[in-house]
């Protein structure tokens, strides 16, 4: 049967955007979206949310230097800052499409749904193709609870002309974190909302705590083991309730998770089965059906749900689609949170490794004598390694400190050669954090 495309991609996101620009120069590639092309990442989440975190870093660096040789303190101006963010994020989706027309790659505008294993149905348009692609992603889980609509998601925060005087922010995860930090930094009366006492489960307890005392000293106030149960309106405000709590904010934010976009894709005209967790794959990311594979966010693996995990699985799907029969194979992958220092982890979990001691050897070091540590005054910066002894090669790294994101990829690179912790001690640019190592081991 002829088909009117080799591979359709469903989603122009970093993971499917990946899989085409890798089929493009092979294959008849067709790629849909139905919002911004670029995805959530460069439009709604990572970029512009860095890009709003460069205030907070100026005035944090102004504030740990007050006294040596720097005086006042840095004020952030949130609509001047949100042009700021906005000098980027305004060119993304042109940008995108611009990219993937002048790649010879074909587009479509609307949202896609699966009409059967090859044909698929935008709008009144009808499509087939040999092999599809699904790269929808996720999207704001919301409580189901009265008066959830009222709630706000990250991308309504990303993009905000005014900062609201109050804001709470429901969920104590990535967004929650990272979203707290900057809205306290740039003036506002945040409130985290956390159904358990805990802070960023996918990161080690010991290090969460740490970052927990931080965040309150921003003036961050902390509601532990709060299950909301109602949310109403009251005059401009919003106001939660739960079992003995209530709080009036002007905005509420939903930040409880991420769903996969799912719903409308036709899975099951396809044959698919799948729930709100995502879409299962076996180690080829093909879904139940073999010309149909899932990645990025939207897929059931287990590895964290990235911008780097999604345009890796775009790359290796690609080389399945041309023929490679590997199965996928993932590297040391990173993880950082952004807040009020950074927090960064990769490889074996800290405390899988505590409670292994006969496996490996865990080794917290107190890093703020470092030399760039004292060069920017950071007074909370720690690093926990773990190596396996069996072995002897670096398993594991945590980073709670500024400039965490340099370092965490290196001990990353370190994890993936199979290195040794004395294999860190060698030429780096110099003065550097990495060039800082050499003190670790
Ligand atoms: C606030 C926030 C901050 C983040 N910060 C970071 C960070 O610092 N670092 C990091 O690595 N990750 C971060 N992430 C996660 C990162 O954004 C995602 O992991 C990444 O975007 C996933 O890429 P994807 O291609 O799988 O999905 P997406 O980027 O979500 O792209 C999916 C695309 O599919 C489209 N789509 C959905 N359904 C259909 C349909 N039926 N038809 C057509 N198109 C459809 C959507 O409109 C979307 O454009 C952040 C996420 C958020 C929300
Ligand atoms: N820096 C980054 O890399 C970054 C930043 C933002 C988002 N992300 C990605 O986006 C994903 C989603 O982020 P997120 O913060 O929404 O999710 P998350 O999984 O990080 O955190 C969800 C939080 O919601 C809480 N929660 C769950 N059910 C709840 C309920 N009924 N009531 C109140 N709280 C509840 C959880 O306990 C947890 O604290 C992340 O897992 C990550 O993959 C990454």
């Amino acid at each position: 049967m002829a088909y009117d495309y080799d591979t359709i991609v469903i989603g122009g996101g970093p993971g499917g955007l990946a899989a085409a620009y890798g089929l493009a120069a092979k294959q008849k590639v067709l790629v849909i979206e139905s919002d911004l092309w670029g995805g959530t990442c460069p439009n709604y989440g990572c970029d512009p949310k860095k890009m709003l975190y460069r205030g907070v870093e100026v005035k944090n660096a102004t504030l740990r230097m007050n006294g040596f040789g720097i005086s006042g303190t840095a004020k952030i101006d949130w609509p001047s800052l949100m042009a700021f963010k906005r000098s980027y994020t305004t060119g993304i989706p042109a940008g995108t499409l611009t990219g993937l027309t002048q790649t010879g790659i074909k587009t479509l505008y609307g949202r896609a749904q699966l009409l059967g294993q090859h044909m698929v149905k935008v709008g009144s348009q009808n499509v087939t193709g040999e092999h599809i692609v699904i790269a929808t992603g996720h999207t704001p889980r919301f409580p189901d609870i009265p008066g959830a609509n009222l709630l706000k998601t990250s991308r309504d925060f990303l993009d905000l002309d005014e900062l609201p005087t109050s804001i709470a922010f429901i969920g104590a995860g990535y967004v929650s974190v990272e979203l707290a930090n900057i809205a306290a930094a740039a003036g506002a009366d945040v409130h985290i909302i956390g159904h358990s006492d805990r802070l960023l489960r996918a990161f080690p307890k010991v290090a969460t705590e740490a970052l927990k005392q931080l965040l309150l000293k921003t003036g961050i106030h902390f509601h532990p083991n709060v299950e909301l149960t109602k949310i109403s309106p009251l005059g401009t405000m919003t106001h939660l309730h739960a079992d003995r709590f209530d709080l009036n904010v002007d905005m509420a934010v939903t930040a409880m998770g991420r769903i996969a976009n799912v719903a409308d894709l036709g899975l099951a005209n396809a044959g698919i089965k799948s729930d709100l967790r995502g879409i299962p794959v076996d180690d080829h990311l093909r879904t139940a059906v073999a010309n149909i594979y899932a990645i990025g966010d939207v897929n059931l693996k287990p590895q964290p749900k990235l911008t780097p995990v999604a345009g890796f699985e775009g790359r290796y799907v690609a080389q399945q689609i041309l023929g490679s029969q590997e199965p996928i194979h993932y590297p040391a992958i990173p993880t950082i949170v952004f807040g009020p220092t950074e927090l960064a982890k990769v490889g074996v979990a800290l405390e899988d490794a505590l409670a292994a001691p006969e496996q490996y050897q865990v080794t917290h070091n107190e890093t703020t004598h470092w030399y760039t540590y004292n060069r920017i005054q950071d007074p909370d910066a720690q690093v926990w390694t773990i190596v396996d002894k069996s072995t002897g090669k670096l398993a594991g790294a945590v980073v709670l400190a500024s400039l965490a994101e340099g370092l965490i990829n290196t001990f990353a690179a370190a994890i993936d050669a199979g290195q040794e912790p004395s294999d860190l001690n060698r030429i780096y640019a110099y003065p550097s954090a990495q060039s800082d190592l050499q003190y670790l081991f």
